[in-house]
């Protein structure tokens, strides 16, 4: 991704709104993936997958090394993201057993 040189907080701001627009649509299509896991599982244990997570726990710090991040950030965001992730995962698995 190309990194502009701003002239002003105005354009940097521009750029920040920009890109948060998109992790905001980046994280609802990854919020409509893992729902769409609850209809490959038979478990809520198996919806958890632990081994799972933990190797993308694992790629996100390696990938947030490659690219000069705190892979200490990433850790901590995507262990916010994919707990409320498999919480909606738990719920449309449960809406799906009741239908
Ligand atoms: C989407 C899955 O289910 C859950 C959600 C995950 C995620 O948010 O990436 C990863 C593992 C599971 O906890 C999966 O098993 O791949």
């Amino acid at each position: 991704m190309q990194i502009n040189n701003c002239q002003s907080l105005e354009e940097v701001r521009h750029h920040i709104d920009g890109l948060d627009d998109q992790i905001v649509e980046l994280i609802a299509a990854r919020n409509a993936y893992v729902k769409q896991a609850a209809n490959f599982k038979h478990s809520v244990e198996e919806i958890k997958a632990n081994e799972r997570m933990e190797a993308i726990m694992d790629r996100v710090r390696n990938k947030a090394m490659e690219f000069g991040v705190s892979p200490n950030l990433l850790t901590k965001l995507y262990g916010i993201m994919i707990d409320a992730m498999v919480e909606s995962e738990i719920s449309e698995f449960r809406n799906a057993k009741s239908l």
